[in-house]
């Protein structure tokens, strides 16, 4: 379409077989009253629209847009994208069963994709002229980075204890998700402990020998990033990992996810730091350089869909890993499929489907969750916290076998 450019090719291709969900999968999360959907859909999503136009000096037409924006999602119709929208028709296919509909009617892993999509718009992110490809979230990712210390390990401890604090590490940057400065209740407090612990696993898939390949599935820039890089550089440095592909969002979404600019601007950071992060950030680049350390950036990644749905060239990737490492509350979401899914269902089970090893390091964001066993169920469901979605618990689950 004359003067836009398009956002990525048709990321949905049909899907492998096999990747369907059982005919007894439960129903999706939806906004339903008491569900975390509701919350984010009536204060974390017009917040999030005030502060990013109050942050920038966005000319008329571009208020004007978030304006409408906020108003249809409180009490209007989900519309479709704008006429000249490249990506016009894909998410015409994508969503004719939402448009048209009050936002509260349509699943919640759906909107919120959708709701990034069209915040796009509105600021003209692919629009070629003064705003092109600025992205609306750079203020607060910045602050963040620039607040961020780089602790490096020493390399005085057994070997053991210093690759499972990386991984502990990269789990825990998962809690600085930068959604949680829009929410009301604010960030998460402390850490909570783990809901699953399937860290054994984990390292005994990359034990396991061969030439490993691993696939690590990137969240939120910032902390979140630095603490995978470490845990990359790790995997790398010890020989663990032959090769790591890291996958990164190709434009800005759920407020901080890490985009090849966010990579770029933490391996500045590193390279800014003192001692041993500096040595982290050399070698990164250089397999960088070497492709040992590859980078991608699909489509997909910014697609309304669970991982049932993603594209078969995104599957035989994921099948040819050792191990792929999902990070983060949405990439787990997609994993498991966005659904109501009793809590003790086994992580295996709802993730047979996946076409490798997969493991999630999470902290839990969103009322999704399974592989809980009962006696923790029920000792976290009498704490009468909301162990679910404040962030302060985690999880570390892993299917190794195929
Ligand atoms: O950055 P993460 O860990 O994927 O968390 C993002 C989470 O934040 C929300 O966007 C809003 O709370 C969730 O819907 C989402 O799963």
């Amino acid at each position: 379409m004359a003067g836009r450019t398009d956002p990525g090719s048709d990321p949905r291709e049909p899907a492998a077989p096999g990747f369907a969900l059982p005919p007894d999968a439960p129903e999706p999360l939806g906004n339903g009253p008491g569900g975390y959907g509701r919350r984010v859909l009536r204060e974390r999503t017009p917040t999030l629209i005030t502060e990013v136009r109050d942050r920038h000096p966005y000319g008329p037409g571009q208020r004007r847009a978030l304006d409408a924006l906020r108003e249809e999602i409180a009490s209007g119709a989900m519309r479709p994208l704008g006429e000249g929208a490249p990506d016009r028709a894909r998410w015409d296919r994508w969503g004719a069963a939402y448009f048209g509909r009050p936002w509260a009617d349509v699943p919640f892993l759906w909107w919120e994709s959708y709701f990034y999509r069209r915040l796009l718009e509105a600021v003209e992110f692919f629009t070629p002229g003064p705003w092109f490809w600025v992205d609306p979230f750079e203020y607060w990712k910045t602050a963040e980075l620039r607040d961020a210390t780089v602790a490096v390990p020493a390399h005085r401890r057994p070997a053991a204890d210093e690759r499972q604090a990386l991984l502990l590490a990269s789990l825990w940057g998962n809690q600085a998700d930068l959604g949680f400065l829009f929410g009301a209740a604010g960030g998460p407090a402390a850490s909570g402990g783990l809901v699953a612990d399937d860290g054994a696993l984990v390292w005994s898939a990359l034990d396991a020998g061969g030439p490993d390949h691993v696939a690590v599935v990137a969240d939120n820039a910032g902390r979140e990033l630095l603490a995978d890089l470490l845990l990359i550089d790790h995997l790398l440095h010890t020989g663990l990992a032959a090769r790591v592909t890291l996958h990164l969002k190709p434009h800005p979404y759920y407020v901080s996810d890490a985009t090849t600019a966010d990579l770029v601007a933490c391996l500045r950071h590193l390279a800014a730091a003192d001692g041993e992060a500096a040595a982290v950030e050399r070698r990164l680049s250089e397999t960088i350089g070497t492709g040992r350390l590859r980078l991608r950036a699909h489509a997909f990644f910014c697609a309304p869909w669970s991982y049932h749905h993603m594209p078969a060239d995104l599957a035989e990737e994921f099948g040819g890993r050792t191990l792929t490492i999902m990070k983060g509350d949405l990439n787990y979401r997609r994993l498991v499929g966005d659904l109501a899914w009793p809590p003790t269902t086994p992580f295996a089970e709802v993730t047979a489907y996946f076409p490798g090893p997969v493991a999630a390091l999470r902290t839990l964001k969103s009322d999704v969750v399974t592989g809980v066993d009962a006696a923790t169920l029920s000792s976290l469901d009498a704490s009468g916290g909301d162990w679910r979605t404040s962030g302060t618990h985690g999880l570390i689950q892993a299917r190794v076998s195929t």
